[in-house]
């Protein structure tokens, strides 16, 4: 089977190409990427005016599968993720039952493996049942092919657990991913602690909330030397935090979701739910922080911590509905719109922040378009402007607060392994 791929903007952060090239895929791996690939194919897609990216990598989804299957299933988690450009996703570990164990973290794998072409990779949970007290069996889910362990949706918030975690982590070579929240500072916030919070009489999540495990999680990082992964960054200090953590030599990255560089808590039009995630949408000098720090090279990842919710769930008020927003089938769009159309982040640095830099968090090899490389990648329309439409998302969950936004930027063609699974021309994936 042999895919052409025809003059497209050929987005390499691995080489650092970036120009007009034709690409031939054959066998599942990129053969070619010259100026005039003269070989015949089998398919052959016209790519000229649209971005060919190595396929966008997500390391925070949560897939719901299992137990939690009228939110998410894996099957229409993958198929959301094709629609957004990605090819490899990683799913948290809160689901019910938690990922604590190797045969749970087999069952996802296996399953994915079915029920679509979009890689599933399971992340395990720190502790059992993400109760804080007792460590999972992370050298079992290691063995188990789990990339990484993490917390997500809550904090560790025993630093001396957390530590043995991390020093575990270490010595098999894999990193920890950090829901930075300290749970006892929460007292019932909803949205960002400041004058939106006031005006709509709801409790406020303080920028602390975040901004001290942040920096207890780097501190532990430094001492154990374990791989800190900051998930969904949305403070100013986080961003400082991190500054100065990568200038020490410690070994910190961290991810910004897409809604912490679009909206602010201004934004929040009253008491809809769809504006209610954790971390909450910030101010303007948190976003603007956020933006810089994507932009200088401070914050290495973009992820989605796509997070779907059914409607009746999400319905309820504003202090009773869940935290948490759906993004895959979003996430390029805003990218693209927010930051590379407004002069933030260079075409090649989205590319970067989307599917090169979580595969090095991952350790696993994607995130380029060298020849010899699998031929996983996406192929994205920038000039195309449409309106975000909830209804047409793959995924179960319709919560967005983005529903009816004009956005610039938009998937056409998403590849894994030289089979096209996504096609915008006929909204199938595979
Ligand atoms: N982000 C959220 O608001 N919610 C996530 C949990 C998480 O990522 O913290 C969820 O599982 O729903
Ligand atoms: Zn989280």
């Amino acid at each position: 089977m042999k895919l052409l791929i025809k003059q497209g903007r050929i987005l390499d952060p691995a080489t650092g190409t970036d120009g007009i090239y034709d690409m031939l895929i054959e066998d599942g791996k990129i053969k070619e990427v010259s100026e005039n690939v003269r070989s015949t194919a089998d398919a052959t897609v016209n790519a000229a005016g649209c971005f060919v990216m190595p396929g966008f990598i997500d390391l925070h989804v949560h897939l719901r599968e299992p137990g939690l299957t009228h939110k998410e299933t894996i099957m229409t988690g993958q198929r959301a993720a094709a629609r957004g450009g990605f090819t490899t996703i990683c799913a948290m570990p809160n689901t019910k039952p938690v990922i604590d164990n190797p045969d749970r973290a087999s069952f996802v794998h296996n399953k994915a493996r079915h029920t679509g072409k979009v890689r599933v990779y399971q992340i395990g949970a720190v502790t059992q049942g993400q109760a804080g007290e007792k460590l999972s069996d992370i050298e079992g889910m290691v063995r188990a092919g789990v990339p990484a362990i993490s917390e997500d949706g809550k904090s560790v918030m025993n630093a001396g657990l957390y530590e043995e975690a991390m020093k575990i982590a270490a010595a098999l070579g894999i990193p920890v991913f950090a829901h930075c929240e300290d749970i006892t500072m929460v007292k019932g916030g909803v949205i960002n602690a400041d004058k939106k919070a006031n005006e709509l009489c709801l409790p406020g999540i303080t920028n602390a909330v975040e901004d001290v495990i942040v920096a207890r999680d780097i501190l532990l990082a430094k001492s154990t030397g374990v791989k800190l992964h900051l998930c969904h960054c949305s403070t100013r200090d986080s961003v400082q935090m991190v500054r100065q953590a990568k200038e020490a030599g410690i070994p910190v990255t961290a991810e910004v979701c897409p809604h912490h560089f679009t909206l602010t808590s201004g934004d929040i039009p009253g008491y809809d739910s769809n504006y209610k995630m954790n971390p909450p949408l910030r101010s303007r000098e948190d976003v603007d922080a956020l933006i810089e720090g994507l932009a200088d090279g401070t914050l290495d990842v973009i992820a989605t911590d796509h997070a779907p919710h059914a409607e009746n769930e999400k319905s309820k008020s504003m202090l009773k509905a869940p935290f948490g927003i759906v993004g895959l089938e979003t996430a390029a769009a805003l990218t693209y719109s927010e930051l590379v159309d407004k002069g933030f982040l260079t075409p090649l640095q989205m590319a970067e922040k989307m599917s090169y830099q979580p595969a090095r968090v991952l350790n696993i090899e994607r995130g380029t378009l060298a020849e010899g490389s699998t031929a996983d990648l996406v192929i994205f329309d920038p000039e195309a402007e449409y309106t975000i439409d909830a209804e047409r998302f793959e995924s179960k969950g319709k919560n967005t607060p983005f529903h009816g936004r004009k956005v610039k930027g938009r998937v056409v063609y998403t590849v894994i392994e030289g089979e096209i699974v996504y096609s915008l021309e006929d909204e199938v994936s595979i």
